[in-house]
């Protein structure tokens, strides 16, 4: 049929990225939820889904993504997410900024600039395709941060300056928190913070605040994506609010593929 055509033309995988992220386990779901009992689930990293997406796009050949939204993607290509009927990738999600217990009471200014902290899909994406485009992380975000003193001032509103107070952010390498974490690293800076960065896969970055060694993460998606980690560090963690909403995970493919919903996998 059609759909088998489609499973063919990509020997049944689905691009994936870090095996530790939510869009993997959600992709699981689907895979059980819709049947696609032929079809597997490649992990790899964001790099290296991005990096097989160009070189199908390139030669416009067919490819599947575990795609997410906000990402630089959906700008430099013409990709659209397959309707999800059975709901196996949740509805509209947040990505939320999270912190330790204790980090209110140890840091209490970071802990007002990390939950006032609050963007849009525009200012993140400002960002994503600087860096998409050749820009070092650290030097689109110092550019974004030159530009928007005025956002900034609301999320530091209030709040006095430290004196070289250490702070560490836990963050995955997705195209979206290198861009977040980047800007915050800065603004805590100039606040007067002594800020640290680790980059981790998704399960060290929850655990790393559940467990003190981080002090924060901007990479918290929920409430579905990140839902299993969530209810596994319950009570060891402190949601700070979303920094974003209207955010969305699926399977996506290039718009020059004639298949509209995750049913047309099927066989
Ligand atoms: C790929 S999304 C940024 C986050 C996740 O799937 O865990």
């Amino acid at each position: 049929s059609e759909a088998g055509s489609v499973g063919e033309s990509v020997n049944y995988k689905i691009t994936g990225i870090d095996p530790g992220a939510g869009i993997m386990e959600a992709t699981e779901r689907a895979i059980t939820d819709y049947e696609l009992d032929k079809w597997d689930l490649v992990s790899g990293s964001g790099a290296a889904m991005t990096a097989a997406l160009k070189k199908a796009y390139d030669a416009e050949k067919p490819i599947i993504i575990t795609g997410w939204t906000p990402h630089w993607k959906f700008a430099k290509y013409d990709l659209k997410y397959l309707e999800d009927p059975k709901g196996s990738y949740g509805g509209e999600e947040e990505i939320h900024t999270i912190g330790r217990t204790g980090l209110q009471e140890d840091l209490p200014e970071a802990h007002q600039i990390l939950s006032n902290f609050s963007w849009s899909e525009e200012d993140m994406g400002e960002i994503m395709i600087a860096i998409q485009e050749g820009e070092k992380p650290e030097v689109a975000a110092q550019n974004w941060v030159d530009a928007n003193a005025d956002k900034i001032a609301v999320w530091t509103d209030g709040v006095e300056k430290v004196n070289g107070d250490a702070i560490k952010l836990a963050y995955v390498a997705w195209d979206s928190e290198i861009a977040s974490t980047n800007v915050m690293k800065i603004v805590l800076e100039d606040m007067g913070y002594k800020v640290t960065t680790v980059q981790v896969e998704a399960g060290p970055m929850w655990t790393a605040v559940a467990d003190g060694s981080a002090d924060a993460s901007l990479a918290g998606w929920l409430p579905l994506t990140h839902a299993t980690y969530a209810e596994k560090f319950d009570g060891k963690f402190e949601d700070l609010g979303a920094s974003m909403t209207g955010v969305k995970i699926g399977l996506v493919v290039p718009s020059y593929m004639d298949i509209t919903s995750i049913e047309d996998l099927q066989e």
